[in-house]
């Protein structure tokens, strides 16, 4: 505590205590009526006055409470619709004024104004009208102007105010002021934070839906200061290591609802996760579990096709795409069996029983898909150590999925997300070499380069097409600090399957090297952005080994 406001404030609660040299007043004013009535009752038994605006006064005045309104002490009645009520200086200076200061008391006094003690504020719900679709003067009027400013005096006046923006904390101020007959300062303190966290939030969420479809960048080159609505979804109960704290939250712009959880009857509470993910069912996800799951549910966006992405640490162990998830969850296991034991598994289909009996087989840490059939989440529910998430395949809306924050070091770095080439992409992909792609070597450079993208960097890709259908990753090289170790690492890992299979790099090569150790291992078509200033040395390599290469003109670091 600073200021010396300890003192001033148990100055006050020597004044509240001995009697009350004035009789208290309080004010309430809310749009969310839960647990208002309980608190003015209890305010009303220890002899406060309470005053209220009209909606609010009349729930008091229904439960039997007497309550000044407020027009009767700003001498004003509410004026253009309820746009001005409390925004008068009989209020203000009421809650303004410092009880320590002789001068603010005498003016108080000069002007007959009575000082208030306690407010109880919550505001317009702007964002439950933007969430149901209102737009326009309706969406506009649900802009709170005079709550925000009670709110604001209050908390800055905290050493003499009581201030609550949350149903939640009523209980405790009721029962500190029946048992103490105040609040401590520590406590007003807190409040006051809270209070200021709320005004902010509100105001950072109509900033954000006025600014549309781009809320981070207001639709401007990035705006000079920048306020995210945050909503915590759940405090984890470690972060990347068990020596970090960690708390999971959701940028809480108002989008159309996710589409409700199939009533299944299967087993497990469904839990609401961050907007578009109900994990229905398993442990509660780790903070490594999200890092992973969000990893690998971003990467199976990249397929038309019914595809599974394993992730590991954050980066793919095996992919598959097939026709079906099953099919294509065999093909991701198999590119690494080592490797994915322990793993995230995303898949772009709704999960059937015939891939939960594979998934069921083995050791995962959670599985995500856009839904899960009651059968498959029969099977997977006899893992108890699995966790299965459903999640929103759509439109995050407001283009609150476009964008990815992250903090390094203090700072924080914003960016469009890496969204999936478009379904024809490689349309616009220039084939480099003497040797062109053949129609199959296309589509299994599309699988790769695809593949590649979901892989840290530098990333190496090793693919090729089942002789039963579909593509698999057969070596991923990825995380490595140079693209040649990369590109080793993938051969290794795909032995002698490399031989006529495919390769894929997220970034140029630097050097030819990285071709002709593709040629040695008997790659047969390399897809790569092209750039490098040696690209003509890489063409020539390439040419060489009698390898196809495309320039698809476009990387994906992933860092
Ligand atoms: N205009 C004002 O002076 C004003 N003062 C308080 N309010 C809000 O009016 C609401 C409560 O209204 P009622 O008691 O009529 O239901 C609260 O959400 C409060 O934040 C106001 N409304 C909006 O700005």
């Amino acid at each position: 505590m600073t200021e010396g406001v300890g003192r001033e404030a148990g100055r006050w609660e020597q004044q509240a205590a001995a009697g009350g040299a004035r009789r208290r007043r309080a004010l309430l004013s809310v749009a969310d009526k839960t647990g208002i009535v309980d608190l003015a009752r209890a305010l009303h038994e220890r002899g406060w006055e309470l005053v209220s605006t009209g909606g609010t006064a009349q729930a008091l005045a229904a439960a039997g409470l007497p309550v000044t309104p407020v027009a009767q002490v700003t001498g004003f009645p509410e004026l253009l619709g309820g746009r001005v009520k409390t925004l008068h200086p009989a209020i203000h200076a009421g809650i303004l004024a410092r009880r320590h200061r002789p001068d603010d008391m005498a003016a108080l006094q000069d002007h007959g104004v009575v000082p208030v003690d306690l407010v109880a504020v919550n505001l317009y719900p702007f964002a439950e009208a933007a969430a149901a679709g209102a737009t326009g003067e309706a969406l506009r009027e649900e802009i709170d102007i005079g709550g925000p400013a009670l709110i604001r005096a209050a908390a800055k006046n905290w050493p003499d105010v009581i201030v609550l923006v949350d149903p939640a904390d009523y209980p405790r101020v009721a029962e500190a002021l029946a048992r103490e007959g105040g609040v401590p300062p520590a406590v007003r303190r807190e409040l006051a934070v809270k209070a200021f966290r709320h005004t902010a939030f509100y105001d950072a969420v109509i900033a954000a839906v006025l600014a549309g479809e781009a809320p981070l960048a207001g639709g401007e080159p990035w705006p000079e200061h920048l306020a995210l609505p945050l909503s915590r979804e759940a405090v984890l109960r470690y972060g990347e290591n068990p020596h970090q704290a960690a708390a999971l939250y959701r940028l809480a712009i108002p989008h159309r609802p996710a589409p409700a959880a199939p009533a299944s009857g299967a087993p497990g509470s469904d839990r609401p996760g961050p907007a578009g993910f109900v994990q229905r069912w398993g442990k509660p996800m780790s903070y490594n579990n999200w890092l992973d799951a969000l990893a690998a549910w971003r990467a199976v966006q990249d397929f038309a096709l019914p595809a599974a992405v394993a992730i590991k640490h954050a980066t793919p162990c095996g992919i598959g795409v097939a026709a079906t998830p099953a099919a294509a969850f065999r093909l991701a296991r198999d590119a690494d069996p080592e490797s994915i034991f322990g793993g995230i598994v995303a898949f772009n289909r709704p999960l059937d029983a015939a891939a939960a009996e594979m998934l069921a087989e083995i050791f995962l840490e959670v599985v995500v898909a856009p839904a899960v059939a009651p059968e498959a989440l029969e099977i997977l529910a006899r893992r108890k150590n699995l966790r299965v998430l459903e999640a929103d395949p759509g439109p995050a809306g407001h283009g609150a999925g476009r964008w990815e924050v992250r903090g390094a070091g203090g700072l924080w770095l914003i960016q469009e997300a890496d969204a999936p080439d478009p379904a024809g992409a490689r349309a616009g992909w220039r084939p480099v070499t003497r040797v062109v792609p053949t129609p199959e070597q296309w589509d299994a450079l599309d699988f790769a380069w695809r593949a590649v993208k979901a892989c840290r960097s530098n990333a190496i890709v090793v693919a090729a097409a089942h002789p039963a259908g579909g593509y698999r990753t057969l070596g991923i090289g990825a995380g490595q600090t140079s693209r040649v170790r990369a590109v080793e690492q993938a051969l290794a890992l795909a032995g002698p399957a490399a031989r006529g299979a495919v390769l894929a790099s997220d970034g140029f090569f630097p050097f030819p090297d990285s071709v002709e150790r593709a040629a040695a291992g008997g790659i047969a078509a390399i897809v790569q952005p092209g750039g490098s200033v040696r690209d003509a040395e890489v063409i020539a390599a390439a040419d060489a080994a009698g390898i196809a290469m495309v320039f698809t003109g476009r990387r994906h670091f992933r860092h």
